[in-house]
This record gives C-alpha cells, structure tokens and sequence, in this order.
C-alpha cells in the first residue's frame, strides 16, 4: 500500500535525535542542509531519472551519459551553482561520467603542476569546458610502476616543441575516463628526452582531437577499451587507448612548476621535490577515501532496511516470523560494517584536514609533512576501498536472493565501486608505500629524530614493546586509553617485527620483496590504528543531541572491537592480549550489537538519502518491498509479450522434437 511505512514501528524504537545526526554525518549543518538541497534538486529532476540505465545497451547508455552530463551542466549555469553545489550535484546524479575526470583529474594536475602562466592560460578555457580534459598516465604495459611508462616526449630545440610518440604497443595508453570519445586534450605522462638524455615523467598538455569537428588530430589515434565488468555500470565512462605517431606540442605545453626545459633544450629541476608530479594522485586518493563512506553506507542502508523488513523462520502459534536483523549472525555481518561507514566518515573529514594542511604548507615551500600525506592518503585509500568492496558484496549476500537483482541497486553499486580498488593506485602496491614509510621510521627511532602526526605512537616504541593490556572485565574495552593502546602496540610490534627481519638481508630490496606480504600486513595495522584513533578523537569533541554521542560510542566500539576480533591472531601473536581478554572482548561486542539493534533503523536514516540515490526497492524508505518487486519484474523487457521472442525458431522445434521423441 502506497503511503504506509512499514518501518515506522522501527522508526519509533530511535534512541537518539536522528536529525542531529544527520547533521554529524554530514559534517556541518551547513553541509546538511546543502546535500538535502541538491539530493532533492536531482530527485525531483525528470533529466536525472534512472530509470532502465541496466537495461540499456552500450552505445545508448554512454549517449544518455553524454545528455545528463550536458543537462547537469546546463543546470549549473542556469541555477548559477557553486563548485561546491555542481560537486553535490555530480554526487547525486550518481553517474560516472567524462566530466568526473575533466573535473577530478585534468584541472588538479595543471593546478598542482602548471606554473601561474600556464594556469591563467589553460584553466578558464577548462572551467568554461571550452576544452574537455582527462589524465593520460597509465600504458598497456605500465600501471603501477609510473617509472616505466614508455611514451616519449623529446625536445626539438629547432622547432621548441616536444615530440609525443608511442614507441611500443605497450606504451599505449589504455584507460583513462573520458579519453576513448569525449576528451579534446589531456594531460599526458611521458618521458622527457631532451639532449639525448632521459630525465624520467613528467606532464604534457596535448591537444587530441579537433574543436571543431571532434576528429582525432594527425598522428592520433584514440578510442574506447571495451565493455566493462557489470552491466551499466562503469560504462558510461569511456575509459580509453591513445597512440602517438610524433605529435607535436608547442614547449610550453610541458607543466613547468616541478621542472622545466629552457629554449635551449636545458633541464632544469625547480627547488620543489619531484614527487609532486604525483599531486594529483594525492589529491584524488584523499577524495576516494571521503567517498567510501559513501559507498558503503548506501550499501549498509539497503541491507538494514531489507533486514528490518525481511522475516525466515521461528513463527509462534500462526504469528509473524522473526525479522532477520534479529539474528546475531546478521547482525554480526552488518552493524560492523554500518560502524565502518561512520568509521570511514570520520576518518574522511581527518583526510581532508590534512590534505588541506599540506596543501597550504607547500604552498609556503614546506614539504616536511609531504611523506606523511602520501603514506596517509595511500593507506587509506587501500584500506577503505578494499572494506567497501568486500562491505557492499556482503551487504548483497545479507539481502539472500534477492540482493542479486539489479533492481536492489547491489549489483551496480558493487559494479561502479569495485575498480577503486585498483585505480589510483593498486590497493597492495599503495599498502607497500606505507610499509616503506613505516621501516624507515623504525629505522630512524634511534637517530633523535621524533615520530610526530599518525606515526607519533613509535616514539613510545620501548612502552609499546613491552607493555600488556590490562583488561580485567568485559566493560574495561569501552576504555579509549585500553583500546588505542592495544591497537598501537598490535602496528608498532607488527613494523618492528618486519624491520627485524629485514636486517637479516644483505639487499634491503631483495628483503623487501620477501617479507612483502609481513609488510603489507604491517601497513594495515598502522592504517586501522588511524581509523580507530580518529573516530575516537572525534568522540571527544562536543557532539549535540540527545543520545548522539552515545550511539557514536556504540558505533565506535563495534567498529574497533570488531576488528580486534577479525585480527585477533596479531593482537595474541604480538603478546598484547591474552586469550582470555580476547573473549572478553568478543563478549563486548556481543552488548553492543544489542545496543545498537532498536537504533538501526534510525542510524541509517541519518544518512538522508532520498530514494532515487539509493535506487534500491529493497532499500526503500518506506520498508514497502514486496509489492514493488513485483511491479518491477514486469517493466522487464523480457515481460514484454507472453510468448517470448525466439519462440518460433528454438523452443517450438524444441517442444516438437521432444514430443516425437516421447512417442518412439
Ligand atoms: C553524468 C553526470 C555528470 C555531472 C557533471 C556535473 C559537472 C561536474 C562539476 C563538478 C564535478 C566535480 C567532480 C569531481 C569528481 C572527482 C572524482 C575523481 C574520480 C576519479 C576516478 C578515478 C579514475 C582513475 C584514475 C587513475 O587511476 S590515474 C592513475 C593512477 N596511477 C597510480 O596510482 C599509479 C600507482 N603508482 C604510483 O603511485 C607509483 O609508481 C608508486 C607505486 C608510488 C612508486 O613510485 P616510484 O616513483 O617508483 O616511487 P618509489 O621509488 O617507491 O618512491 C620514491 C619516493 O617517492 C615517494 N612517493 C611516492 N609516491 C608519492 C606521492 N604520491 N606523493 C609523495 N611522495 C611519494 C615515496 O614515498 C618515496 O619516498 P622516499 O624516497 O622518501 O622513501
Ligand atoms: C575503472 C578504471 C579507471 C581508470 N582510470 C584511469 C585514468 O583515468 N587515468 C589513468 O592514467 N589510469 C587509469 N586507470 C588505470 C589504473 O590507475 C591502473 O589500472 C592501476 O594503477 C593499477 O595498475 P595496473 O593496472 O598496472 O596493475 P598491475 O600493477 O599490473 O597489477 C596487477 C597485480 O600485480 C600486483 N603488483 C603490481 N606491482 C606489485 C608490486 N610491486 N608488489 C606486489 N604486487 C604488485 C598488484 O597488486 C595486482 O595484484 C584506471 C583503471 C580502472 C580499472
């Protein structure tokens, strides 16, 4: 029945002010009220309907993208949108598009690496999206080694130009979004040849194709890779291949804030270190990680409302049968991860900060903190995205059958989300980045130089070696100090421990490649112990609303008990913990699940997505799934017609044959 909400007896349970909530998820009353703005603006919009995106084929579902990223735009002038209000706004039209690349990627990289003529040249032209962008760095042989690109840019000093070229198949590049049919230009990684000398990557703005006709230009030959995992999906993004025949691109084409080549054809390495050719990736890692939360709470949002809603088994005298998010083994799978979304929220706020700080001291040519961002935004980046994409598998197993149609928005949120896993950086290559940040602060412990930010806690190395926990009851697990203690002891144990070993090679390198998986688990701790300290430090502020702080508390608790249960081995392995204490812990857990329990409802609510966001039958604010199901089925296009195409020619013969058959 339309109208009816059949989560309302859940709704009542709340014991908390949801709308204050809100306000804390979002991060500000001021971010609040813009999203509840913007999601309804799209929601309300017939231009950003979603309807049948699934069902589409490939060419009409990247057609539709082109209109709604056109449409958006329109939009955003008409309406005069801020940036931050068209970021919003790209959010909820919920769409991978060209423009995610121009905006994301292309702009960052000649803000982070164009000199202030370049930028006061090329980024109006790109704001106006007079020229459409994307980011050109990955080959067909080379992803993650950077080092390795093959393409070439050379120098001619006759000309003043540099020359683009392709010199293998593999230096083609293969996969940038809104390369293959949109972009007019890109900012195209390569190795600067200048004098006969190679001075490893650097960035070149390269026009593509035509302004006026949309052509490939001369010695370029670009298109689209090919279908992707899912249908709909990633693939209204046009990830493509680009070749290079010697195109050539004016010298100043070349992004001169890192380094630059004179007239002269001379390299010239500015003052600034070389890794900020890498900004960009930074900048987007710390963007993935505010996004996963994202993800994961649509995904968790879905799974609890459909737990709430959906019953199996234990009917009393002809009654109704027991509500699935009753079961502790649902609730063991899902209020982890309905904690890790808050988990992850909180963290993204910190990531921001960061960032921002580390922007602004660079700007001031202080690049002490620069090590740490990387190795922050790299491990979070892995650790987020990899606990997203397994979050919202689970979440569509925690649906039963159900979860695997389309219509329940799993399968394509899975779809979209899974590749993060990969992009911007290989999870287990960026989890290596951290290792190598972590072993060389061990190995300066003793130099006088003081860990300080996220690593401070190796400072206290020689307490964290020895110390115990001590955890008497149950309830001792709520302390901070007992928890953030354990967590630190468990990460500097876990480096110590890969740094011991390592110094038993004689090639570091060598040891490196070795004890890569110790290493990567190492990272992991360290990246966890981030997670659970920034949640708690958030506990700490003054948090308005009744009941708000205290289902935080819960949240937290779940999230960090949780993972001391799921790692256990490393908690015991290092001697922190006996096992006694890990069952007091698990037990912990156990309350807290009931403490969370008449607040699920409400703590997914808190998250104030509107319908057409989650794209969810089984998600629905209003609980009501089953007769929409049903009505969904029918749109199929299969439903079209009782008598199904192909009738005639393959399941008549078919039924006929079978019939002769059955008489002989
Ligand atoms: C339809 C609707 C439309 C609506 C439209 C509306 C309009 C829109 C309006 C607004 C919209 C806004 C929208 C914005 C959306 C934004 C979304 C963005 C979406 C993004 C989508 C993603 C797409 C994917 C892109 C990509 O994947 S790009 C390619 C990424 N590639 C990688 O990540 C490669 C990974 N490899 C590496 O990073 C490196 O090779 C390496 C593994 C780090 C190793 O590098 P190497 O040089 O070999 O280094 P080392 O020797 O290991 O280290 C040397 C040294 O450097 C340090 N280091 C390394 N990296 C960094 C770094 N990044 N920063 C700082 N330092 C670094 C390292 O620690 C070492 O240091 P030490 O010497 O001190 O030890
Ligand atoms: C949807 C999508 C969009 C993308 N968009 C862009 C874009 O816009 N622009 C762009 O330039 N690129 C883009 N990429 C490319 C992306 O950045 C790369 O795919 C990514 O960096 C991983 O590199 P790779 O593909 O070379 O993986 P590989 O490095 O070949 O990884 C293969 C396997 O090897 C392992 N491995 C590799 N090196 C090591 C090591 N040193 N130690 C241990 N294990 C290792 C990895 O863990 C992985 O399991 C995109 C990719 C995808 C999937």
């Amino acid at each position: 029945m339309e109208g009816v909400d059949y989560l309302a007896d859940e709704r009542k349970k709340a014991e908390f002010d949801v709308n204050e909530m809100k306000i804390v998820w979002a991060g500000s009353r001021h971010n609040f009220e813009l999203s509840d703005r913007i999601s309804k603006l799209v929601a309300n919009d017939p231009g950003f309907s979603k309807e049948g995106r699934t069902m589409l084929p490939r060419k009409e579902l990247f057609k539709n993208t082109l209109r709604k990223a056109t449409y958006a735009w329109k939009r955003i002038i008409e309406l005069r949108l801020s940036e931050e209000e068209a970021a919003k706004l790209r959010h909820f039209v919920d769409e991978p598009a060209f423009t995610d690349l121009h905006w994301g990627m292309f702009i960052p990289a000649i803000k982070g690496q164009g000199t202030d003529e370049q930028q006061k040249k090329w980024l109006p032209l790109a704001y106006k999206m007079q020229i459409i962008g994307c980011y050109a760095q990955t080959e067909l042989g080379h992803g993650s080694n950077v080092q390795g690109l093959e393409t070439t840019a050379t120098f001619d000093p006759q000309t003043d130009e540099f020359v683009i070229h392709s010199p293998t198949l593999t230096s083609s590049k293969w996969w940038p979004g809104g390369l293959g049919k949109v972009s007019t230009h890109a900012v195209v990684y390569a190795r600067l040849i200048t004098n006969g000398k190679d001075y490893g990557i650097n960035g070149f703005i390269v026009q593509l194709r035509s302004l006026e006709d949309h052509k490939p230009l001369p010695g370029v030959t670009v298109g689209d890779i090919g279908l992707k995992f899912g249908n709909g999906a990633y693939n209204t993004m046009d990830n493509g291949v680009l070749r290079f025949d010697h195109v050539r691109i004016p010298r100043d084409q070349m992004l001169m804030r890192v380094s630059q080549v004179t007239r002269e054809g001379k390299y010239v390495q500015s003052d600034v270190p070389r890794q900020l050719l890498y900004g960009t990736m930074v900048y987007v890692r710390q963007t993935i990680v505010s996004d996963a939360s994202n993800a994961l709470s649509r995904a968790v949002c879905i799974a609890t409302r459909y737990s709430a809603v959906r019953r199996q088994f234990g009917s009393q005298n002809g009654g109704q049968e027991i509500q699935v998010i009753d079961y502790k083994t649902q609730q063991n799978r899902l209020f982890p991860l309905l904690a890790s979304a808050y988990a992850f929220r909180f963290v993204g706020e910190w990531l921001k900060w960061l960032y921002t700080d580390v922007t602004q001291r660079l700007q001031a040519n202080d690049f002490s903190t620069l090590p740490e961002a990387h190795a922050c935004t790299a491990g979070l980046k892995s650790l987020t995205t990899t606990a997203t994409a397994d979050g919202i598998e689970e979440c569509r197993k925690l649906c039963g059958g159900h979860g695997y149609l389309c219509s329940s928005g799993l399968p394509e949120l899975f779809a979209v989300y899974v590749p993060a896993c990969t992009y911007e950086g290989d999870n287990t290559v960026l989890l290596l980045q951290v290792a190598r940040f972590l072993m060389k602060t061990v190995s300066q412990l003793g130099s006088g130089k003081k860990p300080v930010g996220t690593i401070a806690y190796m400072g206290r190395i020689e307490h964290l070696m020895q110390c115990r926990s001590d955890v008497k009851q149950a309830k001792d697990w709520l302390k901070p100090s007992a928890v953030v203690e354990a967590f630190e002891a468990r990460a500097a144990r876990m480096s110590v421990a890969c740094a011991q070993n390592l110094s038993k090679f004689d090639n570091p390198e060598e040891g490196f490649a070795e004890l890569a998986a110790d290493l990567a688990e190492a990272a992991v701790a360290h990246c966890q112990l981030i997670v659970v300290s920034k949640f708690i430090e958030k506990l700490q502020q003054d948090i308005p609303g009744e009941g708000v702080k205290q289902q935080l508390e819960v949240l937290c608790g779940i999230y960090y008990l949780f993972l001391l249960h799921k790692h256990q081995g490393d908690f015991l392995g290092t001697g922190y913990i006996t096992s006694k204490q890990a069952s007091l812990a698990n037990d912990q857990l156990r309350a807290l699940y009931s403490q969370l329990r008449p607040n699920a409802i409400s703590l997914v609510d808190a998250f104030n997505y509107t319908d057409h966001f989650l794209d969810s039958i089984l998600g629905r604010y209003d609980g009501n799934v089953y007769p929409k199901l049903y009505e969904a089925a029918w749109k199929d296009p299969l439903n079209q017609s009782d008598i199904a195409d192909g009738f005639h020619e393959y399941i008549r013969p078919l039924l006929k044959q079978q019939l002769r058959t059955a008489r002989l």
